[in-house]
């Protein structure tokens, strides 16, 4: 383990501002008539740099659709996104995605399907293979560049859609369930990891998970979403100093309990109210 020095991002300059964000999505009624359902109603909130912020809520409440939205892979119908107080619409180098399924071609070694991420990103074939294995380093896959997707775990395999994601040296990194496929302990490695790549790097995160521990483990702050349509309920600060001890260790810490606990009922506050 790398060791890591205190960081207090709190102070840092915002790196993300999502302003007034709403989305429709349109079905077919039971008559067959075109119908639009609100998704996201009136989202703000912002991230600054250097901070993890987990979004938690109710399945179905618009995680995934938010996330979505600040990846550029679908537009809002209003409101706006600014990445260091620039303006954006649809996607862009300054973002990466990272899924629950890494999904990698099976037929290319780890260190191609690094490069072929920055192929589609149109990332100049030149520095390709170095920034690749730059990013393989970095999630601890240095010695794997040559192993097929078959040949890797399941943890490895996520590692190498991270280093994906970030050998296009993204501003901000997007992660969708990105450890819910695994089981527990590789799950929880992954976290540690990605504790010390924040630490590292400095990235820009934000997390949408279930896993209410999870999100307090790695964040600085969390992000509870209403359902139907979903919406902002609140932005919980997590006041647990970084580097993190393990998950085990800093479960029965009373600072993780309380922005436990807090996360919890305000999930639970809106479905007392709807
Ligand atoms: N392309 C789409 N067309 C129509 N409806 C959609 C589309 N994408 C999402 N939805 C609807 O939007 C709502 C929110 O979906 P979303 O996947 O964003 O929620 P989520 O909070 O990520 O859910 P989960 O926690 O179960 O993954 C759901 O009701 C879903 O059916």
């Amino acid at each position: 383990m790398m060791p890591v020095t205190e960081q207090k991002s709190s102070e840092n300059p915002t790196k993300l501002v999502v302003e007034s964000v709403s989305r429709s999505f349109r079905s077919l009624a039971n008559n067959r008539r075109p119908q639009f359902t609100q998704v996201l109603n009136d989202i703000s909130f912002t991230i600054r740099a250097g901070e993890i912020v987990s979004v938690v809520g109710l399945s179905g409440c618009g995680k995934t659709t938010l996330l979505r939205i600040v990846g550029g892979l679908l537009s809002p119908d209003s409101g706006t996104l600014r990445v260091d107080d620039r303006e954006v619409k649809g996607p862009g180098l300054d973002r990466a995605i990272v899924f629950q399924q890494p999904s990698l071609l099976p037929w290319h070694n780890a260190l191609r399907n690094v490069e072929f991420g920055l192929e589609l990103k149109k990332v100049a074939k030149g520095v390709r293979a170095r920034k690749a294995r730059e990013a393989l380093r970095l999630v601890g896959l240095g010695d794997y560049e040559k192993y097929y997707p078959k040949q890797l775990s399941g943890g490895m395999q996520q590692r190498v859609g991270l280093a994906r994601a970030l050998a296009v040296e993204p501003e901000i990194l997007l992660m969708d369930e990105p450890f819910s496929a695994l089981d527990a302990q590789t799950r929880e490695e992954l976290q540690a990891e990605l504790l010390e790549l924040n630490a590292k790097t400095r990235k820009t995160i934000m997390f949408v998970t279930h896993d209410l521990d999870e999100a307090i483990y790695l964040s600085d702050r969390v992000l509870v979403l209403l359902p139907r349509p979903g919406r902002v309920q609140a932005m919980v600060e997590v006041d647990l100093p970084r580097p993190r001890a393990d998950l085990l260790d800093i479960k029965s810490d009373p600072a993780f309990i309380k922005a436990r606990d807090i996360v919890a009922r305000e999930i639970r506050a809106g479905g007392d109210r709807s």
